[in-house]
């Protein structure tokens, strides 16, 4: 049963474990979206991907969500046909866990998860599910970027992501028809806790305001929808270190284990400019886009602070605040430049997305030199 007693009548069944009593929802054939399950409703919209085509052993297993550096991983394209490049998907998921990350999303901002369809999503998943595994790291979570308009197509994108062995839903909330949402928050509120009462994957709530035309969760909303058993943790790239504070703290002393290595509820910067600013203030880590270039720097400058060498950490924070101006400036097309231009790989976005001129294409490499420098040298 659910350890909160505010928390809404879950769909599942709950056992000890971290990140909160371990939820167990009910076997996806058995939710309803309309008179459909997932799956059948997934087949009535897309050509829903096939994870059997794709062995991938140990697709379900217990990953829990700890303390550290989480990438949301670019999503590569052949470049002509602009067809997902599977190849280059895996190549960089295990570059990256080789690096010593904790975890990888799926999806996110810079996973042109907006460029994709529901099939596409699925296959991106499951390709760096199988990479991971096949490089021995099996154990590594996957968060899958599964925000939609609707309450039913979250529902169903975290079935999705489940399907195609996503181990957490990223959840942005809904923003079209947002200047309708009751003023108290209720409907933003409503729409969490249906979607995590729904989901078969605990869900991390996403605030980027600057996604969702300014639409802004607060601490008090943040806070009160952690009380939700399948809701166990929100990525702030609102860059609010104040807010931070508070959901850390809140969230903290409403813990039951209280253990630091496993909080119940992970509060995660969403930038990496703020890596250690957010530790000061409680945070557990970052779940940010720079670490496609330089994860190494992103967990050298946390290490320092967790080890008390203060100055040297805050050293290199600088480097990575200054490489995360021009991730943020260029945004997903600047970070592939770099990429492209220090890495050797990584292409372009998907269209509309612009290709860089040769000029924009050196700025953003030239943006990211010191970091990569950095990078190399660790
Ligand atoms: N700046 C952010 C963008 C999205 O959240 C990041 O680093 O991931």
């Amino acid at each position: 049963m659910s350890p909160h007693n505010d928390a809404p009548s879950p769909v599942g069944s709950y056992t000890a474990g971290f990140n909160r009593m371990a939820f167990h929802p009910t076997p996806s054939s058995a939710i309803r979206i309309g008179n459909l399950t997932p799956s059948e409703s997934a087949s009535t919209l897309s050509s829903s991907y096939d994870s059997s085509t794709l062995d991938v052993p140990a697709l379900h297993m217990t990953r829990p969500l700890v303390p550290g550096v989480y990438v949301p991983t670019m999503c590569f394209f052949e470049e002509v046909s602009e067809e997902v490049d599977t190849a280059a998907i895996a190549r960089h998921a295990v570059r990256l866990a080789r690096a010593g990350v904790t975890g990888l999303a799926t999806q996110g901002s810079n996973g042109e998860a907006v460029h994709l369809t529901h099939a596409e999503r699925q296959l991106v998943t499951l390709t760096t599910r199988k990479a991971l595994n096949d490089a021995g790291y099996a154990h590594m979570p996957i968060i899958v970027g599964c925000g939609s308009q609707s309450t039913r197509e979250t529902i169903q994108y975290c079935c999705e992501a489940w399907d195609a062995g996503g181990d957490y839903a990223l959840v942005l909330p809904p923003s079209y028809y947002s200047s309708l949402f009751a003023p108290s928050n209720e409907t933003v509120m409503e729409f969490f806790k249906t979607v995590a009462s729904a989901s078969p994957i605990p869900i991390i709530i996403y605030n980027f305001p600057g996604a969702v035309g300014g639409l802004d969760l607060s601490s008090d909303v943040i806070v009160q929808l952690s009380a939700h058993p399948n809701i166990v943790g929100v990525k702030l790239t609102c860059g609010n270190t104040g807010k931070l504070n508070r959901v850390a703290a809140a969230t903290r002393k409403l813990s039951k284990t209280r253990d630091p290595n496993h909080p119940e509820f992970l509060v995660l910067a969403g930038s990496a400019d703020f890596s250690i600013q957010s530790l000061v203030a409680g945070g557990h880590g970052i779940l940010a886009g720079l670490a496609n270039i330089a994860p190494k720097a992103c967990i050298k400058t946390i290490e320092l602070y967790k080890q008390g060498k203060y100055v040297e950490a805050q050293n290199m924070q600088e480097i990575v605040s200054e490489g995360d101006w021009t991730a943020i400036q260029g945004g997903v097309v600047g970070v592939k430049a770099g990429l492209q231009g220090w890495m050797g790989y990584g292409g372009y976005c998907r269209s509309p997305l612009p290709k860089p001129t040769g000029e924009q294409a050196k700025k953003w490499k030239e943006g990211f030199r010191n970091l990569v420098m950095l990078e190399k040298s660790l």
